[in-house]
């Protein structure tokens, strides 16, 4: 097979390589520190700088949000969107300042974690581990329009005009749909779906009370993780990476790397949220500390490195793939670098994780 961000070697074949016709020599990406976060015992985590911290993008991007959220359906969306996701669009999306384009991440971002906490993980906001997959199927079902069934589209639509999560997901695909291509608009589908099924392995062992050993659940969260903000990076942006590039196993492999660190920061600054619940949510930290039969400070110790080797990882991979000829590649990277450090900033500042 033809490796695309290779491309053809040999004399004269540069120009018939993707994207631009000569590679473009880049320095390598600086902006990275050792940042210090909860109540500064544990070791710091190895993160991208942020780039962008704007209190009134932030705050006109939360007022659009807080309409479109009642709009759903959501009983007081103030409280539980407002403030928290128009600021996440502002400290990850740093490429723009228009607050429609900002709106594809605050959109998707709130009723992912509104079908999070609703649907999967917060008993008392009525999370049911058994009723899970049959929530999921559903919300697949508002995410991608399938083909017309007669009056067994219309019983299906009842429902989810009912159902504020499920009428958030398909909003805010309509407003990436509008915004984006039907490329990016399945990316960003089937990487939920892929979401969905970790959701359903997680709903398995809360409901039997048989939790999984460290490394079978960290299996199942890489695919439950900040990647899948990740793939509107370009959307938001303006542009789109294409698919090729995409999906090249390199690329993916740092995606997937910049997403799984990203979502260990939210394990490690959630321990007690996930601790607390009568079904106690599954955690990396509490996974780690259950199968070592080893301190919850240890635990967060071996949490922590992991997270810096994956951010390191990504790093070295970032640097390696500069000479690629793709404008449109080193803005996604650049992106995804900027979405590592502005998730690090909104997790170690927002109240629900205090
Ligand atoms: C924004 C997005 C892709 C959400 C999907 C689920 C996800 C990766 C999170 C909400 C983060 O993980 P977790 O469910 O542990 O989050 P909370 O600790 O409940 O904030």
């Amino acid at each position: 097979m033809r490796d695309l961000l290779n491309g053809p070697s040999g004399l004269g074949t540069s120009a018939a390589r993707l994207g631009r016709p000569e590679a473009v020599e880049l320095p390598p990406e600086a902006g990275y520190a050792e940042r210090p976060w909860g109540d500064g015992t544990a070791p710091p985590l190895y993160v991208p700088v942020v780039e962008r911290e704007d209190a009134l993008l932030a705050a006109a991007v939360d007022e659009r949000l807080i309409a479109w959220a009642g709009e759903c359906g959501f009983e007081e969306p103030e409280r539980f969107l407002g403030g928290m996701f128009g600021r996440l669009a502002v400290l990850t999306h740093t490429d723009t300042d228009d607050v429609d384009q900002l709106l594809i991440a605050a959109r998707l971002n709130a009723a992912w974690w509104a079908a999070d906490d609703l649907y999967a993980d917060s008993t008392e906001m009525g999370a049911v581990p058994a009723e899970l997959p049959p929530r999921l199927a559903l919300a697949m079902a508002a995410m991608d329009p399938v083909a017309p069934a007669a009056e067994f589209t219309d019983e299906l639509e009842e429902t989810i005009a009912a159902d504020p999560v499920l009428v958030g997901l398909r909003s805010g695909i309509a407003h990436l749909t509008a915004r984006s291509t039907p490329t990016v608009v399945q990316r960003v589908c089937y990487s939920t779906f892929a979401m969905f099924v970790s959701w359903s392995a997680y709903a398995a062992w809360r409901h039997t009370g048989n939790y999984p050993p460290a490394w079978q659940y960290l299996a199942t969260r890489q695919h439950d993780t900040f990647y899948t903000s990740m793939t509107l990076i370009d959307a938001v942006g303006g542009y789109e990476l294409p698919a090729p590039l995409y999906y090249d196993p390199r690329v993916r492999q740092l995606l997937t790397s910049a997403g799984t660190a990203s979502v260990i920061v939210n394990d490690l600054v959630s321990v007690e949220k996930d601790a607390a619940d009568e079904k106690p949510v599954c955690n990396m930290v509490l996974q780690i500390a259950a199968d070592r039969g080893c301190s919850i400070a240890e635990a967060t110790e071996r949490t922590v490195e992991l997270h810096n080797q994956m951010v390191r990882d990504f790093e070295a991979g970032h640097r390696e793939l500069l000479s690629v000829p793709s404008v449109e590649l080193h803005r996604f990277l650049k992106g995804t670098k900027a979405w590592m450090g502005g998730g690090f900033e909104w997790h170690t500042t927002h109240p629900r994780y205090k």
